[in-house]
Order: C-alpha cells, then structure tokens, then sequence
C-alpha cells in the first residue's frame, strides 16, 4: 500500500485518498476521520503566521470494519501540505540495507488491545513506528535538538547517544544540539553540541549529562528559541508533566506552521505512563531496590523481632513496590498508593505485623512513598505544598511508619521490637541503566527519529504490546497509569507475602463490577477504580 494511510482524517481537510489502485482492504469507502477542521495554507511554503487563523487541534481518529479505530499522530503535511519527500537514505545504508522488509509498511498498525473474543471489536490501534521508505527531511536540512525534563531516571544518558548516533549514523544529520536544564533551558540556559565522540560512552554513567528541572515551561519563549535557533527536529525526553508541555509546543510550532517535528519520549522512573508496556529505567530500579530490600532482610533477620522498612518511590503509583517485592519474596507487606490501608484494630496493619513477628521473629515492609497520605494527614497537620512543577509534595511515609509502630510495640514490653528505616529512593534512580533497559533505550531513540524523519509530529513512542507505536500526545497524558488491585498481579504480590488486601470484600466485588464495565466499552485494559474510600475500616 502506499502512503495514503498517511493521509487518512489529516488537518488538512482532504478527503480520504487512496495513491495506490490497490483494494486489499478497500478501506477508502470504510474508513472516517473526524473532527477536521478546514486546511489552513501556509504563506511562504514553511511558516504561516498566526493571523491566518489558529488551528484546531483535532484527534486523528479513522475507524474501519468490525470495530477497527486507529487513533492517528499528527503529521507535518496536516498543515503544510506541499512538503516535498526524499527517498529514506538508509536503503544505501550497509548495515541496514540487507535487512528483508526493513521498511515499515504505512498502513501497519499496532493493536491496543492483546486479548479478544471472537465477537470483539478490534478496537484502538496506534501507528507503527520505524522507518518509512520516503522522508520529510534531507540529511544536512536537519537541525534537531534533545531536552530532558522532570525527574531523573536511568537511561536517559542512553535515548540521548542514541538519538544522537542514531540520527548521525542513519541519517547523515550533522547538526543535534543539546538544551541544558530542562524546559527553561530553551531561554536561559546555553546550548552544547552532540556529535557521536561527545556522547560515546555517556550510557555508563546515571543521570542526564544535559541537566534537568521542574517548572520553567514558557511556551512562547521555548517556541520562540525553537524559531531563533532554526531548530526542526525537538526530541523531549520526560514524563507525564514533560509530555503536556511537549504537546503545548506542539499546538504553538503548528500554529506557527513551522516545518518542526515536535517528539516525546517517555520517561518515569515510577512507570505512570498509559498505554506504554513499560517505561525505560523501570527495571534498573527495580533491581537496585533489591539491594535496599536485602539490608532490610539482614538487619531484620539479625535481631529478635527485626523489622526491616524500605520507603520506594512511586507518588501515584505503586509499581517500583509492587515489583521490587515480587522479586525479593523477603517481603512480607507492600504497601502502595493504589491499596488504602489502615494501622491500628482488627484487619489492621499493627494487627498483621504482630502476628507476623510471632510467626517468624523478623519482618520486611515496603512502602511506596505515596501510599498512606491520607492518614498521615489525618495524623499531622495538613501541608498543601508543591514543586516548581505543580505536583503536590509528600510528608515522609517511612518515617511517620516507623514512628507509628515504635508507638504501638512501646505500649507491649512483652514484645520488643528493632526497626530499621532504609529510604534509598534517589539511589534507584541516580545508577545508570542496566543492560536490557540500554537496549529499550536504543530502541525507543531509533523510533523516535524513524518518525521525525517520516514527517510525524505529535506524539510520543513506546511499545505497545510489544510493538513500539507512535501514540497521540494526548493518550499519555490524560491520565496516570496505576497498579490495578482487582488485578492478577497485584493478587501475586499477596499471596507472596500473605499479607492483608485491607478491602472490604464488598468494596473489591463493587470495584471489579465497575472496572469491567469500562473494559466493555473498549477504552482500554486497564481500567481502575478508586477505592481509597473503601478500606475495611470503614
Ligand atoms: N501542564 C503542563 N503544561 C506545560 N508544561 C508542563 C505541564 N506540566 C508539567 N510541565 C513541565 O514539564 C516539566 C517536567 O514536569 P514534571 O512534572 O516535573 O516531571 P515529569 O515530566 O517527569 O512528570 C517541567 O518543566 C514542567 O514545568
Ligand atoms: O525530588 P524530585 O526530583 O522532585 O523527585 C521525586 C519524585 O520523582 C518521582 O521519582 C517521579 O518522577 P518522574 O515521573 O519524573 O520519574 C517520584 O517517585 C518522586 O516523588
Ligand atoms: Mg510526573
């Protein structure tokens, strides 16, 4: 097929066009885009000035038979139509050009949903990334840019070599420009240039050699800088907060119509983001958590009535507990944002350390920094305090814990107890990446610049059941990806560590009812509940 797909419910505004006589699938009667708003023309083929009229952001959603919905990325002909292409260099490319099929067809594309009935609908699909046999950009034209913003997280050193490797040795682009300091970098700070000598064997180390921060989002100037710059390729490296500040310069590089290919990767050591299978340093720290979660275990099992408490990180969501105890099996409770709890009465927290002590004189928690909040508000007196970013600050959950035990076994002497608090939550993110997460890392750095190069913009890549996907800004941020308690693999974790669910069963049977029901209507696995007013306290 040919590269009609790409067309397909475009900004644009053009009706569905076919360049091939193929009818394989004869989608062009089938298919549907909506929400298309009327083609603004650029002025001087590259920009178009924001007095021509703003441009309506639309989701580029095309449907087909039996429930078929792609949810498209938007791409650079959306508004400016007449860009010329160029056959993909790679095809003269020795390592590459042996590969059978090494092009990605245009229409490929990645199903969201694994598991189906024979009367499912299809449901949502996303663009397949990798390379396009035509692209949007010729190698000395390119002048791209790489920014790392929000927390750190092992691998970012990785996805930065290897965008700039990847576009040097892939493409012949000579020109990639580091922005040091996050967002605000863009106006405040210099830039460095990255050529493959500069970045070689940055992958060993942890952190991000360009810097980071919070805060510091200022559209207009960031865009403006962008512009000054003659920057057209901007590969932003960050989380959920980074991907809406990415999709905002998006909507301005496009209201502008600058030929500016705007890309997220997506980062987050806590494995929050939707859709992606798994988020790059998510395995690094779950290893390195090990280590932390094997000193509680020593100093516990030393000691009559041990208690080993490891803080992990994970605001919302609990996945870096969830795992890290999983793989230990020394654990005997986790403890995370997405499962309330309670400390003290039947069914309680105190009630099931008690009981554990008397069994095996010795125990292992693990606490996601998140969890507990709402007691230990309930408990202190309330702090509203932010980040540069606007994400809420939490009190410390370790510390209040181990304060909140020691209390409870001061008033049994029959029953003496030594705690022990490790908190070495910078320390899973601070190490550099392991080797799987350096070749994830590779992986998502060469489908981020595939896109860029093939004229996508837009949107953010990950694998998607295995496949790495081009996926509309929108579908990463509109919410945060959480453990889902009526789920398998949280009922792993307790039966691992035999330890309380802290629900009411009522509270789980209402939850499940609920979360099927959104399954069925097909917007996503992974509905979740919110039963944090549901403990069996209650
Ligand atoms: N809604 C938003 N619009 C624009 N920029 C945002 C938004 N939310 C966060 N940002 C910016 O994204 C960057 C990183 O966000 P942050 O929440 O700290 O980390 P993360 O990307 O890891 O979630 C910050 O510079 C912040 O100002
Ligand atoms: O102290 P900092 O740099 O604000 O980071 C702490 C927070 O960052 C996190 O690691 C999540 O950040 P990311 O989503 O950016 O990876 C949280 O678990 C933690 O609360
Ligand atoms: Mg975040």
């Amino acid at each position: 097929m040919a590269d009609w797909l790409d067309r397909v419910g475009s900004c644009s505004g053009q009706k569905i066009q076919s360049n091939s006589n193929s009818s394989i699938l004869d989608l062009k009667s089938r298919l549907s885009a909506v929400k298309i708003p009327e083609p603004v023309k650029p002025r001087a083929g590259r920009r178009m000035s924001s007095a021509e009229g703003k441009i309506v952001i639309s989701k580029k959603i095309v449907t087909g038979d039996v429930g078929y919905v792609l949810e498209d990325v938007p791409h650079l002909t959306d508004y400016l139509p007449d860009l010329p292409t160029y056959p993909n260099p790679l095809q003269n490319n020795p390592a590459y050009s042996v590969v059978k099929q090494y092009f990605v067809n245009t229409d490929d594309t990645v199903t969201q949903t694994i598991v189906v009935h024979n009367s499912s609908p299809r449901g949502t699909h996303f663009r397949r990334a990798g390379p396009r046999q035509r692209v949007y950009f010729e190698s000395d034209e390119v002048n791209a840019c790489i920014v790392t913003c929000g927390g750190l997280c092992p691998g970012l050193n990785t996805v930065i070599r290897e965008i700039v490797c990847g576009l040097y040795d892939m493409y012949g682009v000579r020109r990639v420009l580091g922005i040091e300091g996050g967002y605000r970098g863009f106006y405040a700070k210099n830039t460095i240039n990255l050529t493959p000598k500069t970045v070689n064997d940055i992958h060993k180390r942890g952190g991000t050699v360009l810097g980071t921060s919070r805060g510091g989002h200022d559209t207009t100037k960031i865009v403006d800088s962008i512009e000054d710059r003659g920057i057209n390729q901007v590969y932003i490296i960050g989380g959920d907060g980074t991907q809406r500040g990415a999709s905002v310069i998006f909507e301005e590089v496009q209201r502008r119509g600058l030929k500016v290919a705007v890309v997220g990767v997506p980062k987050t050591i806590d494995n929050d983001i939707e859709v992606i299978d798994k988020s790059f340093g998510f395995d690094t720290a779950v290893e390195e958590a090990q280590r932390a979660i094997n000193a509680a275990h020593v100093e516990a099992l030393s000691q009559e009535n041990g208690i080993g408490l490891v803080k992990l990180m994970g605001r919302d969501s609990g996945f870096i507990a969830m795992y890290a105890t999983l793989a230990s099996r020394d654990v005997d409770c986790c403890l995370i944002p997405e499962s309330p709890f309670y400390l003290e009465g039947k069914g309680g927290l105190l009630e099931f350390i008690e009981k554990r002590l008397k069994e095996n004189e010795h125990m292992v928690i693990v606490v996601a920094e998140g969890a507990g909040q709402d007691l230990i508000v309930q408990d202190m007196r309330s702090m509203d305090i932010h980040d540069a970013s606007g994400n809420k600050l939490f009190l410390d959950v370790g510390l209040w814990l181990s304060q909140k035990i020691k209390e409870h076994f001061v008033k049994k002497p029959k029953m003496p107890i030594n705690l022990k608090y490790i908190d070495p939550t910078y320390m899973v993110r601070a190490v550099p990446s392991n080797a799987s997460d350096n070749v994830y890392c590779t992986l998502l750095a060469h489908s981020a610049l595939h896109g860029a190069m093939a004229g996508y913009t837009g949107f953010t890549v990950g694998p998607v059941n295995g496949r790495h996907a081009y996926i509309p800004f929108y579908r990463i941020t509109e919410k945060q990806k959480k453990v889902v308690i009526t789920d398998r693999m949280w009922a792993r974790l307790l039966s691992s560590t035999n330890q309380p669910s802290f629900l009411s069963k009522k509270c789980i049977e209402d939850s499940k009812k609920i979360d099927e029901a959104h399954n069925d209507t097909g917007k996503g696995e992974h509905a979740s509940t919110d039963v944090s007013q549901c403990n069996g306290s209650i």
